[in-house]
């Protein structure tokens, strides 16, 4: 793929391209997000937020093939969830529509705030793209920088900030380096020369310096050796504990601790929830 081509794919992984689309008018309260919080914790102490997807459909512009049909699925804060389904079904589009980098045909996304008594307590918030990480499946292949500080780095202001703006972008890049666990690591490293589950570590990072709400990862194990795989799981571990994740996998058995809530992609884009089949 030329090089230009690669920055284009890498950059649409970092930021925000489109606005949010409109926030609902009515909104039912999802008592599905509230029944997997009192699963999670016995007692509810707090508000919470869950991502919501209500009656989502996609149609390419230009065509007349409906890629997903009345999409529905909440998924709260700082839990994990996993999408599974045959090859061609829609998973990658759908994750395509949450990360902003299409929009809807009809239908939102949004993210609702609750109270204690699993009722809404405030109007549906647009989900803005910068919300919004993505690592692409084979993330590696769309490295475009000689280095790891300046991948993780692309595409930052490099206009002159005060001090304290310099200073939260550098916590920021700290925090990534350490969450992801590459501060072994030299920043002076050409990214291509890292381990196949260093380079997975370093697509986190990316999208981590932007401090996303939401982490939305497609196929995390493809084509990792048994160690990288094993690393990988561990981390989306330690991430799901700050962050809500949600994954397209294959890889069932292996990501199967982790998940709180499970979805089956059928054909035409039909989303189901459904435990892991196995
Ligand atoms: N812009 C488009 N126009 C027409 N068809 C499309 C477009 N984008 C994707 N498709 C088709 O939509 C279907 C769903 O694709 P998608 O990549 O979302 O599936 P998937 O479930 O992620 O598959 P895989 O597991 O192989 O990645 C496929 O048949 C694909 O060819």
């Amino acid at each position: 793929m030329a090089t230009s081509l690669m920055a284009f794919k890498s950059s649409i992984g970092r930021r925000a391209l489109e606005p949010p689309a409109p926030v609902p008018i009515a909104h039912k309260p999802s008592r599905s997000c509230l029944n997997l919080r009192r699963t999670r914790s016995s007692r509810i102490t707090c508000d919470y937020s869950c991502f919501e997807v209500r009656d989502v459909t996609y149609r390419p512009p230009g065509t007349q093939i409906s890629l997903l049909s009345a999409v529905n699925f909440s998924l709260p804060e700082k839990s994990f969830g996993l999408i599974f389904g045959r090859s061609g079904s829609g998973k990658t589009t759908l994750l395509q529509l949450l990360a902003g980098l299409s929009k809807p045909t009809s239908g939102s996304i949004y993210i609702q705030r609750y109270g204690n008594d699993g009722n809404p307590n405030q109007s549906p918030e647009f989900l803005p793209p910068e919300r919004v990480g993505i690592v692409f499946q084979f993330p590696e292949r769309y490295f475009v920088a000689d280095n790891v500080l300046e991948e993780v780095t692309f595409g930052w202001p490099r206009q002159r900030g005060d001090l304290q703006f310099k200073e939260h972008l550098a916590l920021r890049l700290q925090r990534a380096i350490n969450w992801v666990g590459l501060n072994g690591i030299s920043l002076d490293k050409d990214p291509h020369t890292l381990s196949g589950g260093y380079k997975r570590r370093l697509a986190l990072a990316i999208q981590l310096v932007q401090t996303p709400d939401l982490l939305i990862l497609d196929e995390p194990l493809a084509g990792l050796d048994w160690k990288a795989r094993a690393d990988v799981v561990k981390l989306l571990k330690f991430l799901k504990k700050e962050l809500t994740v949600l994954v397209v996998s294959h890889d069932l058995k292996e990501l199967a601790t982790l998940v709180d809530r499970s979805w089956r992609m059928e054909m035409g884009g039909v989303l189901r929830e459904e435990p892991l089949p196995i």
